[in-house]
């Protein structure tokens, strides 16, 4: 954690929508007229997509499982270490995985391959994470100690294999076959590295639908957002202003003291509602930093 250097991470499962909530926070960036380091998760990552095939070939050959949400395919030590550099210098280093000719035209390269690492942070405000690990804690590694707002995004677990099995699907060439079967094949570790990441965070948005998920490798559509709800739940209950959600959310209620429910619709300004003031409050205490350190380096001889 560092008041100079803030980091904010987004952290969910693959499909869980980590990428689609961006938006929000950039919506938010804007306003506030922040500068942000943006790093996507996938970019850490030990293989690329022909290497990883081979990885798992030679796991399956050794009776063993290797999947995107574990330690040994993705490189824990590089995560922890940008998080590390940027909280300490405000600089550190980030590169691409790309998934779909549509992100890897531009940089003349096949899709499931990196671009290289390239140095980011010079005179950004903050670094902003989103992707599977933002949160993730090892007997090696803890990634989430270096965060200091952790956000988890956690659709109900039907609805995550839905937009999983959709995206994959329609955008990233896969059958649906894989996808399903990466799914069973990836669930220890789904079990070991994702889910105890939502227990650290200081916020969860976990969608839930109201329409019938119950087969969801049968699905032909991802549920609309007005056909769900959003559960908000928050670590400490104490200084979140509850009776101000409720008044400007339509539809809010509170399912329990430190739970607050939107209508689905009501996503987008639920986060806004709730993250400004968050975030604003780390751009505060990054200007206080910056100006006590000012003011002891103009006290040195
Ligand atoms: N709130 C939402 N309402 C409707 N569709 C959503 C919502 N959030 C995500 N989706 C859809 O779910 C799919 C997966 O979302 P997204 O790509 O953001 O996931 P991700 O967490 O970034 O996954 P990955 O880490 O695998 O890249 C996308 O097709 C996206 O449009
Ligand atoms: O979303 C994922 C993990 O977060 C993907 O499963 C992983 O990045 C591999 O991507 P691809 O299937 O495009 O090679």
């Amino acid at each position: 954690m560092s008041s100079r250097n803030p980091i904010i991470a987004v952290t969910g499962s693959s499909g869980a929508g980590t990428s689609t909530t961006t938006e929000s926070f950039e919506h938010i960036f804007r306003t506030l007229d922040i500068n942000s380091a943006k790093v996507e998760g996938d970019s850490f990552h030990r293989y690329s997509r022909q290497e990883m095939d081979l990885e798992k070939r030679k796991a399956r050959e050794g009776g063993r499982r290797i999947s995107y949400f574990g330690d040994e395919a993705n490189d824990f030590d590089a995560l922890e270490k940008l998080f590390c550099d940027y909280s300490e210098t405000g600089k550190g280093k980030m590169r691409r995985y790309l998934h779909t000719f549509d992100e890897a035209v531009p940089y003349n390269q096949m899709p499931g391959t990196f671009t290289p690492w390239e140095a980011l942070g010079e005179g950004t405000d903050l670094l902003f994470y989103e992707g599977l690990h933002g949160g993730v804690v090892t007997e090696k590694n803890n990634v989430a100690q270096h965060v200091d707002l952790l956000i988890g995004m956690v659709p109900i677990v039907n609805l995550e294999w839905i937009q999983k099995i959709i995206r994959d699907t329609n955008q990233r060439g896969h059958s649906r076959e894989a996808v399903t079967a990466s799914i069973v094949k990836s669930m220890e570790d789904y079990i070991s590295f994702i889910t105890p990441q939502f227990s650290r965070t200081h916020i969860n948005f976990q969608r839930v639908p109201t329409v019938d998920t119950s087969n969801p490798f049968s699905a032909k559509a991802i549920p609309s957002l007005d056909e769900s709800f959003v559960v908000i739940r928050f670590r400490e209950a104490t200084n979140v202003d509850f009776p101000y959600y409720l008044s400007m959310i339509e539809g809010a209620f509170m399912s329990r003291v430190n739970t607050l429910v939107v209508p689905g619709g009501k996503m987008g300004l639920a986060m806004e509602l709730i993250l400004t003031p968050l975030i604003k409050q780390l751009m505060d205490r990054k200007r206080e930093a910056n100006k006590q350190l000012d003011w002891m380096s103009d006290l040195l001889p």
